[in-house]
C-alpha cells in the first residue's frame, strides 16, 4: 500500500515584492513528506526555509504553484497546522492555563473537553502545578513547554517548528528535542522543523532536506537510516550510525557557503 502523502509542494517558487522590487526566495520547489514523517530543512540564511513554512502554513500564497495537504489546497491558516517559533510569545498578563488554552480560545473550541486536555498536556509536558503562575515565574525551557501545549492543545495533525529550540542552553534544548520528539511521534503528527543546527537535524528526523540559496532551492535530501529514526534524539546522538549523516551534511553546507562566496567574489570582481 503506497504511504500516505501528507504535504505536496509542487513547483513552488515565492517571490517578495518590496519599494526595492521583487525578489525570488523560492524557486520551483517540489517535495512530498509523509504522514507522520519528520522532515528538518536546513541551509544557509536566506535560502528560504521560513518562507517555505509560511507557505505551508498558509500565511503566504506562492507567487507558482501550489501547496496540498492531503491533497486540498492551501489557501489560508488553518488549526491543522500547529506553529512553533523560536521565540514563546507568552503574554505575560496571562496564567499559564490561559496561554496553554489560548489557541483554543481563538479557534471558539475551548471547551470543558479542551480545557482538560490543555491539563493533561501541561501534566505531559512536566508543568503540572505551574497554571496558575504567570510566564515571568517560569524559566526559558519551561516557557517553550508551555508554547508546545498551547500548539498541541488545538491538536495540529502538522507541526512547524521554527528553530524552537535556538534560544536555550544547550542542557535544556537536548531535554526539550527529546520531548518534542516523543510527544509528536506519540500522537503521529508529520513534523517539518527548521533549524541551523545540523546535529538537531540529524538527530531528529527521518529525513533532512538542504535548502541553497540565491534563490533558494533544494540541494539535496540525506535520508536517516532506518536504525535511527525509531530512536529519540538524545539516543541518536550516541548511535554508532549517527556521526556518518552529521558528516554528510556537514560537507553539504561546506560545500554550499564555499560556491556561495565565490559567486559572491566573481560577482564583486564585476560590479
Ligand atoms: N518580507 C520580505 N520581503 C522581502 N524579502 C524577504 C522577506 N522575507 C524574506 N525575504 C527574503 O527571502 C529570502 C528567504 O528568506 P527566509 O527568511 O525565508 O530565509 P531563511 O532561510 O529562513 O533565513 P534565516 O536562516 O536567516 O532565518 C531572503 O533572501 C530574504 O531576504
Amino acid at each position: 500500500m503506497p504511504e500516505l502523502e501528507k504535504l505536496q509542494l509542487r513547483n513552488v517558487s515565492h517571490v517578495y515584492v518590496n519599494d526595492h522590487g521583487a525578489s525570488l526566495a523560492v524557486d520551483s520547489i517540489d517535495l512530498t513528506i509523509r504522514a507522520g514523517e519528520f522532515v528538518s530543512f536546513v541551509g544557509p540564511s536566506g535560502c528560504g526555509k521560513t518562507t517555505l513554512l509560511h507557505l505551508i502554513a498558509g500565511l503566504l500564497k506562492p507567487a507558482r504553484g501550489s501547496v496540498l495537504i492531503d491533497g486540498k489546497p492551501v489557501s489560508e491558516p488553518s488549526t491543522a497546522v500547529g506553529y512553533m517559533l523560536q521565540q514563546d510569545y507568552l503574554f505575560p498578563w496571562r496564567t499559564i492555563r490561559e496561554n496553554a488554552e489560548l489557541g483554543l480560545k481563538i479557534s471558539g473550541r475551548l471547551t470543558k473537553e479542551g480545557a482538560a486536555r490543555v491539563h493533561g498536556l501541561l501534566e505531559e509536558l512536566e508543568l503540572g502545578g505551574t497554571e496558575d503562575r504567570y510566564p515571568h515565574e517560569l524559566s526559558g525551557g519551561m516557557r517553550q513547554r508551555v508554547a508546545l501545549a498551547r500548539t498541541l492543545a488545538t491538536e495540529p495533525e502538522m507541526m512547524l517548528l521554527d528553530e524552537p529550540f535556538s534560544a536555550l542552553d544547550m542542557h535544556i534544548k537536548l531535554q526539550l528535542e527529546d520531548l518534542v520528539w516523543q510527544t509528536i511521534r506519540r500522537r503521529g503528527q508529520t513534523a517539518i522543523l527548521v533549524t541551523h543546527d545540523l546535529a538537531e537535524a540529524a538527530a531528529m528526523s527521518d529525513r533532512v532536506i538542504v535548502l541553497g540559496r540565491n534563490p533558494g532551492h533544494i540541494r539535496l535530501t540525506v535520508e536517516s537510516p532506518e536504525q535511527l529514526r525509531s530512536i529519540p534524539p538524545m539516543e541518536t546522538r550516541r548511535h554508532a550510525d549517527f556521526q556518518a549523516v552529521f558528516e554528510r551534511l556537514w560537507s553539504e553546507l561546506d560545500h554550499e557557503e564555499q560556491l556561495t562566496s565565490e559567486l559572491e567574489e566573481r560577482g564583486g570582481q564585476h560590479a
